[in-house]
């Protein structure tokens, strides 16, 4: 299992995207609502996510979890973003302590 899984997956929701028959694809038929009921589908995902990994259900958290990183691709491709550009982000971050990158930002000049 590798990022060539979401490479792949991404490539596969392009395609439908494009050419898909929302009669028999999901993608298409998703597409089809546009971005609104799209990001609908993120936040129901992320709910149902939380609910599982509240009840510490690995079974149900990891199914959970690959709805919401399907959902959460469909979001991207609609505002075009590539999964390898999300994973690029993850790689510069790699190493670079949370709370030290939190502390570095500049002061919010609202506050
Ligand atoms: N990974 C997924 C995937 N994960 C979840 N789903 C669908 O997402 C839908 C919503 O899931 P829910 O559990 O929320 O079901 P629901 O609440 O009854 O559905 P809605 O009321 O929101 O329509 C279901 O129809 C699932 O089958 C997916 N549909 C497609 N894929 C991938 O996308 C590819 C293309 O799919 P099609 O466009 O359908 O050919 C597939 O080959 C898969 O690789």
């Amino acid at each position: 299992m590798n990022d060539h899984v979401l490479a792949q997956l991404a490539d596969t929701i392009e395609a439908r995207r494009q050419s898909g028959d929302p009669a028999t694809s999901y993608v298409a038929k998703l597409k089809a609502k546009g971005l609104d009921a799209m990001l609908k589908k993120v936040g129901e995902e992320a709910t149902e996510f939380v609910l599982a990994a509240k009840d510490r259900n690995a079974m149900q958290v990891t199914y959970e979890a690959a709805d919401l990183w399907f959902h959460s691709l469909m979001a991207l491709a609609e505002v075009g973003v590539r999964p390898e550009q999300v994973l690029g982000e993850l790689a510069r971050r790699e190493g670079l302590s949370g709370l030290a990158e939190f502390a570095s930002r500049p002061a919010d000049p609202k506050i």
